[in-house]
Formats: C-alpha cells, sequence, structure tokens
C-alpha cells in the first residue's frame, strides 16, 4: 500500500484544524451520463481508467460507459462483495494495468469499493450511481464487512459525481425506496449522537447535525412526490443523498447519518444475509430507534409507509426472533459509536419493540 505525503496529513489529527474533502464536480440530471467523457476531460486526466461495476449494472449502465469511453483504454470489472479480499484484487488490478483513474458505475457497494481502493492507492474516482439506495454516493467513509461486522473505514470521496436521473429513475423502486428509508435514518443517527455527546462526551458538528437533519426532513415532506419514483423524485432524493454524504465529509465520519439504526442494520444483514436491502434494514431500525427515543415514530413509519419501503420483519421474509435478536445485539457492531442501542434493553422489550412495528 503506497503512503503519500498527503495521506500522511490527511490521516493525521490536528487539534485546531480539519481537513475535510468534497468532489470537485457534481454533474446530476437528464442525461448527465452523457457527460462523463466531457467530465474526464475537464479533470485532465489522461491515461488507463478502470471501470468497476456490479453483476447486473455491467450490462447496462456499464456497457453505456464503455461506449461512450470508445478510443480510451478502459479496464473494467465485476465487484462482488465489499471484504477486504475484495478491494485487494481490485487493487493489484488497478495497479497492473497502471490505472490513473475509476469509475464506479453501480449501487453502494461498487462505490464504496471504488472509494477504499482511490484512498489506498491515491488514484481519483468518479462516482456515477445507477440507483439512489444510499448515502454514500457522495460520501468519505465506505463500509466493509468484515468478520465481526460491518466496519466503517476512511475512504477518498468522489473527484467528480454523474448522477443520471434517468438511470435512477429506472432502476427497481425498491432501490429508490430504500435510498429514502436510508435518509430517514438520519433523523435518529442524529438523535443518538446528540445522546452520546450528553452520555460520554463525545464531540459533535453542529454544521453536519444540521444538513443531515435536514435531508431527513425533506424526505418526509417530500413522500408524496418521491412516491411516483419518476425523475423528479430521483432527483429529489439524490439531492438528499448528495447532502446527506456531505454532512458525513464535514463531520469525518459517517455519524450524522449512522447511528443505533445502523448498527441495528448491520447486524440483521449478518443474521439475515441478503434478506433487505441496507436503506431498507435502516428504516426498519429508525422505527425501532424513534420508540426507544420516545420520538414521533408513527410519522417515521407513515412516510416509510407511503413510499413502500418495508416496515415490518414480514415484508423483508425476515422473522420476528431474528429481528429481536438484532436489536439486542447491535450494540455489538462499532461498540465505540454509543447509540440508544447501547443502553439496557431486555428481550421482552425487544419482543414488544418488534410488536409496536405491526401496529397500524
Ligand atoms: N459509504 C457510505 O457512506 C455508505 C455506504 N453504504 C453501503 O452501500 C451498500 C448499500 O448500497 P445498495 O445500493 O443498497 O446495495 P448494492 O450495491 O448491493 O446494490 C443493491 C442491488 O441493486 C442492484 N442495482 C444497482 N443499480 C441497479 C439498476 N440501475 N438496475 C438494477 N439493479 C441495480 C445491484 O446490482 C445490487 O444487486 C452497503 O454496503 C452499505 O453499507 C450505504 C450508505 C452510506
Ligand atoms: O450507511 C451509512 C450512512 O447511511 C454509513 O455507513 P456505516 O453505517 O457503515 O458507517
Ligand atoms: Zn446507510
Amino acid at each position: 500500500m503506497k503512503t503519500k505525503n498527503n495521506r500522511i496529513l490527511k490521516d493525521k489529527t490536528f487539534d485546531k484544524s480539519r481537513w475535510i474533502q468534497m468532489p470537485r464536480d457534481v454533474i446530476a440530471g437528464h442525461d448527465a451520463l452523457l457527460q462523463l467523457p466531457n467530465v474526464i476531460t475537464d479533470l485532465g486526466i489522461t491515461g488507463p481508467l478502470l471501470l468497476l461495476s456490479g453483476k447486473t449494472t455491467m450490462q447496462t449502465t456499464g456497457s453505456a460507459i464503455l461506449r461512450l469511453l470508445e478510443g480510451r483504454q478502459v479496464v473494467s470489472a465485476v465487484v462482488g462483495e465489499i471484504t477486504y479480499e475484495e478491494i485487494a484484487r481490485i487493487e493489484e488490478l488497478a495497479q497492473a494495468a497502471g490505472i490513473v483513474l475509476i469509475i464506479a458505475a453501480g449501487g453502494g457497494r461498487v462505490i464504496d469499493t471504488a472509494k477504499v481502493v482511490s484512498y489506498n492507492l491515491d488514484i481519483q474516482f468518479i462516482s456515477v450511481p445507477t440507483a439512489a439506495s444510499h448515502d454514500g454516493i457522495a460520501s468519505s467513509r465506505a463500509s466493509v464487512m468484515t468478520e465481526d461486522g460491518s466496519v466503517s473505514v476512511a475512504a477518498h470521496p468522489p473527484l467528480a459525481i454523474v448522477a443520471d436521473t434517468g438511470i435512477l429513475a429506472a432502476a427497481p423502486r425498491r432501490l429508490m425506496a430504500a435510498g429514502y428509508a436510508d435518509m430517514v435514518a438520519n433523523y435518529t443517527a442524529v438523535l443518538d449522537w446528540d445522546l452520546s455527546k450528553e452520555k460520554t462526551g463525545e464531540q459533535v458538528s453542529e454544521y453536519a447535525m444540521t444538513l443531515s437533519m435536514i435531508t431527513a426532513e425533506l424526505m418526509v415532506e417530500n413522500a408524496e412526490n418521491v412516491k411516483a419514483f419518476d425523475e423528479k423524485a430521483a432527483w429529489i432524493v439524490m439531492k438528499a443523498l448528495f447532502a446527506s454524504g456531505v454532512a458525513m465529509s464535514i463531520a469525518g465520519s459517517s455519524r450524522p447519518a449512522s447511528g443505533g439504526e445502523h448498527k441495528f442494520a448491520h447486524m440483521l444483514e449478518r443474521l439475515a444475509p441478503g434478506k433487505a436491502l441496507h436503506g431498507e434494514a435502516c428504516g426498519i431500525g429508525t422505527i425501532i430507534s424513534m420508540i426507544l427515543h420516545k420520538g414521533d415514530w408513527q410519522k417515521i413509519r407513515r412516510s416509510l409507509k407511503t413510499i413502500g419501503a418495508p416496515v415490518t420483519p414480514k415484508e423483508l421474509d425476515i422473522s420476528d426472533e431474528i429481528v429481536i435478536e438484532a436489536i439486542l445485539r447491535a450494540k455489538e457492531i462499532r461498540p465505540e459509536r454509543y447509540t440508544i442501542f447501547d443502553e439496557e434493553i431486555t428481550r421482552d422489550q425487544a419482543a414488544s419493540l418488534v410488536a409496536w412495528l405491526y401496529e397500524e
């Protein structure tokens, strides 16, 4: 792994200064993908490119990108699960081909993989989301699956984002509903950060908290518009996903967008792999967390129901027992991150929390 001077600076903790990294170019809207060649030219990048995509998305957006970049040297690779092994495989490929820029076209896992490889090899990357399913599109953090569960690691934010609302609107509706739920999760993520400040003295960023909270509020206010799952809806959700990513970059951690509801979601993914999309699990975690915080959980539940995101384990084909287990074991994920799930919850309490999910 290369260690450049700027990496040393970036990783160093300064008492009185902060290093915030943000994307430089953001191109969003109808047919935005067609601008990709211009974006690369604008960035002044010449040399071999690496296109990363998923199994499905390589055949659609990935292929379209290869056509758009005809005449340039492009190596392509399909990314699987996001694990350290997979990251190492892509790093070897990038180094062997002398790659100067990565283009990540896919869902959250593809983009997170590119982010980590970009950071580790000090190569820039462009984020081309194919689904409005997560708020990692712009953030400088990545979530990596390990044997001990999900870990949040330092990564590069994209140098540019090319978000084509036509592509996002054409993706399965379930994906945009998941992105919506990942945003609604910001409500309880912020409440947990505040709770941790009170209980553990953790430092918070008021700016990051406010920005994160606004994105959640905008989602709830726009539930009826998002429900259409058209390009306008993609635009609304995309803007919020972007802003939430910026909140994470300001904070220098995923804290403003990931609290106990995310710890629950990561545990659920471990206990019932492949059943729920990340955002879907976070949505259910948010309802549970809001009940624990004694906040307006019905508002969260109503808004998720409006856009068709799941609000019960049954809708995800997951048993109530597994969800109870995920509530009780959420604290095992990132124990250093204090949230309401780290307070004492008995099995009976967890069971009644799950029962509340089914209440009309
Ligand atoms: N770094 C960060 O700040 C964040 C990272 N994440 C991470 O992102 C991941 C979740 O992202 P997701 O996109 O939900 O998961 P994902 O990357 O697994 O994608 C979900 C599914 O959607 C498919 N898909 C994507 N675009 C499609 C399209 N246009 N048409 C048809 N199928 C399409 C993918 O092939 C995949 O099967 C998790 O690993 C999560 O931890 C989530 C939020 C923030
Ligand atoms: O998913 C996130 C925000 O939506 C952040 O990811 P982590 O929960 O892995 O920190
Ligand atoms: Zn999330």
